[in-house]
Order: C-alpha cells, then sequence, then structure tokens
C-alpha cells in the first residue's frame, strides 16, 4: 500500500463509515447511485471539493463486479470536459484477502439535470446544456460506446452550466435487469430498442432528444408507465410511423402495430407550442424555431431518418457554440466490450478488480 495514511469517518446519514486518505476531508453524504453512498469531501491536497463514491465488495456478484470494473476501466479511457472523470482510485485494504471496499474520486458538480429540468432556463442555457450532451455521446461513439441509457439522472451540472455525463450505460449484451431495487426509466429508451429491432449509436441521439425537449416543456416528454406502454407514449405524440419503418420490424411487432388504430401525425408546432419555449429575448423567436427544427429531427421514429450526433452538433441551435477540442476530439483507443463478456468467479473479480485499484497512479 502507497506511504497515504488513512482514517475512518461516519458519514451523517450514510449507513456506513468512509476509510479514506487523510487528505480528504469534511465528507458529507450527497447521493446514493446503485453500487454505492457518494459523498462530498474537501481534497486539502489541491484545495478543490471532489465526490467519493463507496463500492462495498464490488466483487460479490456477477452484476455488481462487471458493473464496478467496468465502470473504472471506461472512467480511465475516457478522457472529456463532458464526462465525469476519475481523479483517485484506492482501497484502505493493505493486502487481497482483507480487500473489500473500493472508493472512487471524481470531479464534483452540483446537481443532476433532474434538478434544472422544471426550471425556466433560456435558449442560451438549454443550447449550452445539449450541446455539452452531444459532444460527451460523440465522444463515447468514438470510442465504440454506446451509452443506451441516457437520462438525466445520470447527468450533472454545475451553477455555470458546465455539464458532464456520470455513467457509461449499459453493457453491450447484458440483460437490463438490475439485482438492486432500482426502477429501470425506460423514458429515453429509443423506438428501435423498445420493439427489439437492431440498433446503432442513433438510440443515443433520441435519448438526448428526449432530455431536450424535457427541458423545454418542463416535465417527461414521453412518460411511458411500463415497456409496452412507452410504445403508446411515443406514438400517441408523434403518430404512428409510415411503412418504411414498420415493414423492417418483426412479424409479430409488425402484427401488432397494424392492430392498432392509426393516430394523425401532429405538427411539432402543435407538439411544442412557442409558449413553452424561451421567449422576451431580442432573437428568441428565431432561436425558437431554430430549436424546435432540431428537436423534431432528434425525435425521428425511423432512426434511419433520425439525424447523426454530427449532424446535430452543425445544426444552427447548438452550432454557435462549436469547439474542435470538445465537439470533435476522437478517444484515442476504443473499449475493448471483451470485458463485458468475459464470466468470472468472485474470487476472480476480487483479484481483477484489487488490481486494477493498486496498479491506479
Ligand atoms: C437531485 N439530486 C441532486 O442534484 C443531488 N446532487 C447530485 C449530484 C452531486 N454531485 C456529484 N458530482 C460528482 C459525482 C456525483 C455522483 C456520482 N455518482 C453519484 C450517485 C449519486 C449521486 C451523485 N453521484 N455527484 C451533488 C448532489
Amino acid at each position: 500500500m502507497s506511504d497515504t495514511e488513512f482514517y475512518s469517518t461516519t458519514v451523517p446519514r450514510a449507513d456506513t463509515d468512509f476509510t479514506v486518505p487523510k487528505r480528504y476531508s469534511e465528507l458529507k453524504m450527497i447521493g446514493r447511485g446503485a453500487q454505492g453512498i457518494v459523498c462530498s469531501a474537501l481534497d486539502t491536497q489541491y484545495g478543490v471539493k471532489v465526490a467519493i463514491k463507496k463500492f462495498m465488495k464490488p466483487f460479490q456478484t456477477q452484476i455488481h463486479a462487471k458493473r464496478a470494473f467496468r465502470e473504472i476501466k471506461l472512467m480511465q479511457l475516457l478522457r472529456h470536459r463532458n464526462i465525469i472523470s476519475l481523479l483517485n482510485l484506492f482501497t484502505p485494504s493493505e493486502s487481497i484477502d482483507g480487500f473489500t471496499d473500493m472508493y472512487v474520486v471524481m470531479d464534483l458538480m452540483d446537481a443532476n439535470l433532474c434538478r434544472v429540468v422544471n426550471t425556466q432556463l433560456d435558449h442560451e442555457r438549454v443550447s449550452y446544456l445539449l450541446y455539452q450532451v452531444l459532444c460527451a455521446i460523440r465522444y463515447m461513439h468514438s470510442a465504440g460506446i454506446i451509452h443506451r441509457d441516457l437520462k438525466p439522472s445520470n447527468i450533472v451540472v454545475k451553477e455555470d452550466c458546465s455539464l458532464k455525463i456520470l455513467d457509461f450505460g449499459l453493457a453491450r449484451n447484458v440483460g437490463n435487469f438490475m439485482m438492486t431495487p432500482y426502477v429501470v426509466t425506460r423514458y429515453y429508451r429509443a423506438p428501435e430498442v423498445i420493439l427489439g429491432m437492431p440498433y446503432d449509436e442513433k438510440v443515443d441521439v433520441w435519448a438526448s432528444g428526449c432530455i431536450f425537449a424535457e427541458l423545454i416543456k418542463g416535465e417527461v416528454f414521453f412518460p411511458g408507465s411500463d415497456h409496452i406502454d412507452q410504445w403508446h407514449q411515443i406514438t400517441s405524440v408523434l403518430g404512428t410511423p409510415d411503412d418504411t419503418f414498420i415493414d423492417r420490424l418483426m412479424d409479430t411487432v409488425k402484427t401488432y402495430i397494424r392492430s392498432k388504430p392509426r393516430v394523425h401525425r401532429p405538427t411539432w408546432e402543435e407538439l411544442v407550442p412557442d409558449h413553452l419555449f424561451p421567449s422576451g429575448g431580442p432573437n428568441d423567436a428565431q432561436r425558437t424555431r431554430e430549436g424546435r427544427d432540431l428537436m423534431s429531427r432528434m425525435l425521428e421514429i425511423d432512426p434511419l431518418k433520425r439525424l447523426t450526433i454530427d449532424q446535430c452538433l452543425q445544426h444552427p441551435y447548438v452550432r454557435c457554440w462549436y469547439r474542435q477540442e470538445e465537439a470533435s476530439v476522437n478517444c484515442p483507443e476504443t473499449y475493448n466490450h471483451g470485458i463485458d463478456e468475459v464470466e468470472l468467479n468472485p474470487e476472480q473479480w476480487k483479484e481483477l478488480i484489487f488490481s486494477e485499484v493498486t496498479e491506479f497512479q
């Protein structure tokens, strides 16, 4: 173990203590993720606030271990201003025998996007938030990663409107059942994922479009109560898709959709009328036209008609923020998805994760 001195502190309201290097002080609980408790802390070495997430026995089950290992591998691989970064990774355990807890240190942000969606934001802020989501997703795609589970609760922001994506979505082939009693949010799932069709990067454009619409409307755009209802919400709002899309579906799904009454396609002016958009500014009317146009091209049911991430970034509504270093930079390495397929027993996961933690620097 490095020469770091550790100390244990009980965190108020958290049902566990944190054993961390002395440099981290003033620990306060700020949230509870799927894998563990998160605290804010002061890093006295650099005089900055950080977030520290504790993983308890991350190797206990295949699901927990895969998710923990994938998270620390991806946090090290993806270096982009709009993706949460790994500042430190440690365990107080001196040897693998005593290894139980792992801690991840990240830059601290002020709130997640859920906090922001029901506030009145001007076009400046909405377009800047959307631009940053698109930059983060484009960068992940350049590393060969499709998020597939983008939603406001795993996006965090600061007062200055800077934004970071907190997690890296679903592993490619792991079924999305969750061992923990966490509700899976389907509001942002693309039609092709709901209908079990082949999917690609466009699923993240759909989710970004849903988040954009939610920022404007101030509530979830397609609030499905379950898997099937999610499809009803989408078709009741956007109308039934045309045959070019339905013809590509599996026969059972094709029959089901054709059995439903056709829903007429409303105009986007009807779907998101002017009064939902920011107004009062000198060019708000123009910005509203641009915003509605981009939203309509991101929320195309047929992925073949939906904009690509790069086309979104070139759209007038967000192009005003365009800078090469964030909007067209590519990840130097691609993610090895083999990690998601490997099946190890808890002891092997324990060794793999322990070596990842102790080798971190
Ligand atoms: C609606 N609730 C909030 O906005 C509470 N926020 C959540 C974000 C947090 N800031 C932050 N900054 C960096 C990483 C994480 C974080 C990383 N994982 C989790 C899990 C749950 C809660 C927070 N996190 N969180 C500050 C309090």
